[in-house]
């Protein structure tokens, strides 16, 4: 089993082998515990303004799957909360478990939620995503709990979706949508200094978790867990359990922009 998977033979506590930054000073997720947080009053709204005609398509990419966006102008930006400057959407993406008891990257006092949504953007400071990346103030990640509940309306034209990027390296036309739908109603958020969650696990990252989850039911669940981390041909194995568990906090400060 060639290259950094979720399995026993290539999941994450193999990851430090080939990517040695895993043992680093500032990995992420982290386990958030909310009565250590620091109030910061200083933090800053987050300023979030998407244009859903930068929806560029949806695709399996053998880890997770996730829809890109145009991001060759300042149409889809993140400004405010902790971050200065202009950072641009480049992608959302989710971690997933097989079963609902399991699948989100951060957890909260240890409780782990059934998926977890990234909303990925990069420093306009930057030329591009990639070399956004090596840098330390390079990436901002909006994480969004999901909760098992009612049935989200605003998932469904993700999910239906995925029929048709059921394999590993199989994308798909999608357009015109707008990821502020799939944001919870509270602005009220924690933050921290972190990293990729995934190789190459690059220190970049500006964590920004919103305390609110928003919902999906079982059987949205069950849609994500239909799709496969192997492509057309391969024995299938499906893409459940993509989440790397919480890390070291080495000192962090995770600070709260709430009482
Ligand atoms: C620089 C990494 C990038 C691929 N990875 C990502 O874009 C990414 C984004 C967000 C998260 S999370 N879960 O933390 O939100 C994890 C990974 C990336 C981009 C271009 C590349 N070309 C060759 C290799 C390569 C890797
Ligand atoms: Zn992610």
């Amino acid at each position: 089993s060639h290259g950094w998977g979720y399995e026993p033979t290539n999941g994450p506590d193999t990851w430090a082998a080939d990517f040695p930054i895993a043992d680093g000073k500032r990995q992420s997720p982290i386990n958030i515990i909310p009565k250590e947080a620091h109030y910061d009053p200083s933090l800053k709204a987050l300023k979030i303004s998407y244009d859903p005609s930068n929806t560029k398509g949806i695709l399996n990419n053998g880890h997770s799957f996730q829809v890109d966006f145009v991001d060759d102008t300042d149409s889809s930006t993140l400004t405010g909360g902790p971050i200065s400057g202009v950072y641009r959407l480049r992608q959302f993406h989710f971690h997933w478990g097989g079963s609902d008891n399991r699948g989100s990257e951060h957890t909260l006092n240890g409780i782990k939620f059934p998926c977890e949504l990234h909303l990925v953007h990069w420093n306009t400071n930057y030329s591009s995503f990639g070399e956004a990346a090596e840098k330390p103030d390079g990436l901002a990640v909006v994480g969004v709990f999901l909760k098992i509940g009612a049935a989200n309306p605003r998932l469904q034209k993700v999910l239906d979706a995925l029929d048709a990027i059921k394999n590993k390296g199989k994308q798909t036309t999608f357009a015109n949508f707008d990821p502020r739908t799939l944001l919870p109603g509270s602005p009220d958020y924690w933050t921290y200094e972190g990293s990729l969650t995934t190789p190459p696990l690059l220190e970049s990252v500006t964590w920004i978790v919103l305390k609110e989850p928003i919902s999906v039911s079982p059987a949205q669940m069950a849609k994500f867990r239909s799709l496969l981390f192997t492509g057309d041909g391969e024995a299938p194995c499906y893409m459940v359990d993509n989440y790397r568990p919480p890390q070291p906090l080495k000192g962090r400060l995770v600070r709260a922009s709430f009482k």
